[in-house]
């Protein structure tokens, strides 16, 4: 089965496009290398042996994108391409709206009119807000999103549902990730976004190598074990493995309207400084941080009730926080020491 994976060049669409290729999927990326490098190819290319087609378009271009639809014959999409940076997201709205909801629209419409069966989309636990309880499940309701970038999430769903229900053709699964941390455990691949990381791990590896001065932690006054917020930090090579699990589950509904939804998390809550102190441990690293104050729009703690995913497509989270803090912390040194 050929699998189009927009934004296949970022952090978790290159290692799903690994993952592809190990289940006997064939990835074609499209990636128009906003917030990624061509470098992603070549570690991709190392660990599979092979070299995927790469097209760099921007997923908003619907020339374009006709055009490949009309050139590959595609089973199914896997849509990441995405901004994905909440605090710009507030600064920048219509960056974020333009740029999540008319990819998504264009991706949407090619589907349909080329008749592509199968389409997984990149949702995020930011479309519970800070829920009243935890851990969240499926049917948590989603609270008014706390940022543009939240809202695109919530939007993106709420489009697919109706379009699938319209008997477009297409079956759909969002899948809403908990917090993809980590690097593929060959160091070929892992997460190097374009600029000063506005995620936690980069931000710590990077520091840890020198490349920045010290991580700030937002806020250690929220009512929580320590102080500082909680998350469910899943290993990317995990999330990516959903992906496949998705694709299957969506190739075995007969239903043309199937759509659904699932968390994709450990299960498992840390906070902030449990994180940090993890990562100095496991790596034998002394990390330079500090406390500062909260960063707006920052959830207190959330985590995931993962059941559906368990049970209904067979998913279990593999691998354990440490591992991905290992793992990131292999990867920077590696790409540190290639500089
Ligand atoms: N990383 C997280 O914490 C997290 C959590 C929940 C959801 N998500 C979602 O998962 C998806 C992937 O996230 P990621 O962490 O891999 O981010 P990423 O920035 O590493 O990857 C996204 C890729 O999409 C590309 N891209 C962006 N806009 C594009 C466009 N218009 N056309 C073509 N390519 C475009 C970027 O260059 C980048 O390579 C995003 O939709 C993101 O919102 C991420
Ligand atoms: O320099 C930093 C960066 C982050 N944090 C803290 O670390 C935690 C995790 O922050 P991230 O920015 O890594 O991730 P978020 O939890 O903010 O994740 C949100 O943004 C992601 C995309 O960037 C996903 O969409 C995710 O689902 C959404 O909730 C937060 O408590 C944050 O305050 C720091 O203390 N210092």
């Amino acid at each position: 089965m050929k699998i189009l994976v927009t934004g296949g060049a970022g952090f978790i669409g290159s290692h799903t496009v690994v993952e592809l290729d190990k289940a006997g999927f064939e990835p074609v990326i499209i990636d128009n290398l906003y917030n990624s490098n061509p470098g992603v190819l070549e570690g991709i290319k190392q660990i599979t042996g092979k070299d995927f087609p790469f097209y760099e378009i921007d997923c908003n271009d619907s020339e374009k994108v006709r055009a490949l639809f009309e050139k590959e014959k595609f089973d199914g999409i896997i849509h990441f391409a995405a901004y994905k940076a909440v605090g710009e997201s507030v600064e920048k709205p219509l960056n974020y709206y333009e740029n999540n909801l008319i990819s998504l629209l264009v991706l949407l419409r090619a589907a349909q009119e080329f008749k592509v069966p199968n389409f997984v989309f990149s949702s995020s636990c930011t479309v519970y807000g800070q829920p009243d309880a935890i851990p969240v499940t499926e049917n948590t309701p989603r609270k008014p999103a706390n940022s543009p970038y939240g809202n695109t999430k919530a939007i993106g769903e709420d489009i697919i549902r109706d379009y699938v229900y319209a008997k477009s053709g297409v079956k759909a699964i969002s899948l809403r990730y908990f917090n993809p941390i980590g690097a593929h455990e060959s160091s070929l691949i892992g997460e190097l976004p374009n600029g000063v990381p506005s995620n936690l791990v980069p931000f710590i590896t990077q520091t840890a190598a020198g490349l920045r001065q010290s991580l700030t932690v937002f806020g250690s006054d929220y009512d929580t074990a320590d102080g500082t917020c909680v998350r469910d930090f899943i290993h990317v090579v995990d999330l990516a493995k959903a992906h496949v699990k998705a694709l299957e589950l969506l190739e075995e509904q007969s239903e043309p309207d199937y759509y659904d939804v699932f968390n994709v998390g450990t299960g498992e809550g840390y906070t902030v400084l449990e994180l940090i102190r993890t990562f100095e441990e496991v790596n034998g690293v002394k990390l330079n941080y500090s406390i500062g104050p909260r960063r707006p729009g920052d959830v207190e703690k959330i985590y995931a009730q993962s059941d559906k995913v368990n049970n209904v497509m067979k998913w279990h989270a593999e691998k354990t926080m440490a591992d991905a803090l290992k793992d990131a912390w292999n990867w920077q040194q590696k790409i540190t020491t290639q500089k």
